[in-house]
């Protein structure tokens, strides 16, 4: 899962090592006061700063002075943060010195750097305003600080961008299970996509966890332009043991939805899952006939399935589901064999519209609620592995 992005990301950080630094150095000797850089953010340190005093013997031998004892050059208390712990929640600014000793990283090498990102993720199908608000929350991150000592600058650098891909991430996020216990009953939801994203799979897949969760679940097989695609879901909820209504191929897939959602009525069913016909979002008789159904089914949620593999074209197609009927939250599948990430990075962002859920194989089990963490963790933790 996203091999290629993460290798070339850690080539990056790698050539963090390499930077250019400068060491930035006290100009005079500090008096007892502390001296707080304009970088400090927190005053943790002022307490060890202002304990710079003599250490007790100093003051036991005051009659010595005419054989000073070694002044230590450097007496700058580095401040002294806790070691990064590579993952949740580190924030680059903790890496900022705050003593007058530290380092810079210089602005040529850097901006050699954030063309070699730029490049990187768009060559891994980052939409473009994406990649450009993750460069400039690098640049943002690392130009002009000073860091502590303690950290190197692959650590710096790894860490600043992980920070601004997590930016970028966190825009929105959905929690379906939360959503879901606060809807009426039954709660329909209707799944939207191109044909062979795995729309049909992803429907089981939601289908068996919310069996799994004690809750009963209806599918309505919407699909009937493929004889194939009635066939195929009628195989898992027989599979799941769970009520599909479907009428004949080239019915009329608003009418399917309408008895889904009576049946679930009628007999107390929590959840309608209606699967649709998949085609080219060029198509205009699938748009007309995605509208219809939703002003049929009147949908508490509406998802739009789309494939990661797809990139770029993903996002388009996002957009005009989302334009002809409002995609409310994504599933994103097939994320195992994706090794770009683009997707995954970049269409929430650029539909504004959260990724629910990430399908990661053709098992029931292989779906994951989808959030910054996970995806942070996936492209940047693992990379260390
Ligand atoms: N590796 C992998 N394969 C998947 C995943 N999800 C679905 N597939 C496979 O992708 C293929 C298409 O999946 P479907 O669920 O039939 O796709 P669909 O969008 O319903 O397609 P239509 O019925 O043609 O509209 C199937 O072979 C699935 O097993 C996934 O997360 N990972």
């Amino acid at each position: 899962m996203f091999d290629s992005l993460k290798a070339k990301l850690k080539s990056i950080f790698k050539k963090g090592s390499t930077l250019d630094e400068e060491s930035v150095y006290k100009k005079e000797e500090p008096k007892q006061e502390p001296v707080v850089s304009p970088t400090t953010e927190k005053e943790t340190e002022v307490p060890e700063q202002q304990t710079v005093e003599p250490p007790k013997e100093v003051k036991a031998e005051p009659a010595r002075k005419e054989e000073p004892l070694p002044v230590k050059k450097e007496p700058e208390p580095e401040e002294k943060p806790a070691k990064p712990v590579k993952g949740k929640g580190k924030r680059s600014s903790q890496m900022l010195s705050t003593s007058l000793l530290g380092k810079k990283i210089k602005d040529d090498p850097l901006d050699d750097i954030l063309d070699e990102l730029e490049v990187i993720l768009l060559e891994s199908d980052v939409a473009y305003d994406v990649v450009q608000e993750i460069i400039l929350g690098v640049r943002n991150n690392l130009s002009g600080k000073k860091y502590s000592r303690e950290y190197s600058l692959e650590e710096v650098v790894e860490l600043a961008v992980k920070e601004s891909v997590g930016d970028v991430l966190q825009v929105n996020e959905f929690d379906f299970d939360a959503w879901i216990e606060q809807q009426k009953r039954p709660t329909i939801i209707m799944f939207v996509g191109i044909n062979g994203t795995g729309k049909t799979t992803a429907i089981a897949k939601i289908a068996n966890r919310l069996k799994g969760e004690g809750k009963s679940v209806v599918l309505a097989a919407c699909d009937t332009f493929r004889a194939g695609a009635i066939e195929q879901l009628t195989v898992h909820a027989d599979r799941l043991d769970i009520k599909i209504v479907k009428s004949q191929q080239e019915a009329d897939p608003a009418s399917v939805a309408y008895d889904a959602i009576e049946h679930a009525r009628s007999k107390m069913r929590d959840v309608v899952l209606i699967d649709t016909a998949g085609r080219m979002q060029t198509n205009n008789n699938l748009i007309a006939e995605m509208k219809k159904i939703a002003k049929v089914a009147k949908p508490d949620l509406k998802i739009f399935v789309g494939d990661a593999l797809a990139g770029n074209d993903a996002i388009e197609q996002a957009k005009v589901f989302d334009e002809a009927i409002g995609v409310d939250a994504i599933i994103l599948t097939k994320i195992d064999t994706d090794a770009k990430g683009g997707a995954a990075l970049s269409i929430a962002k650029t539909i504004g519209k959260p990724i629910a859920f990430v399908c990661d194989g053709q098992e029931y089990e292989d779906i994951s609620k989808f959030d910054a963490d996970w995806m942070l963790e996936r492209l940047f933790d693992q990379a260390e592995a």
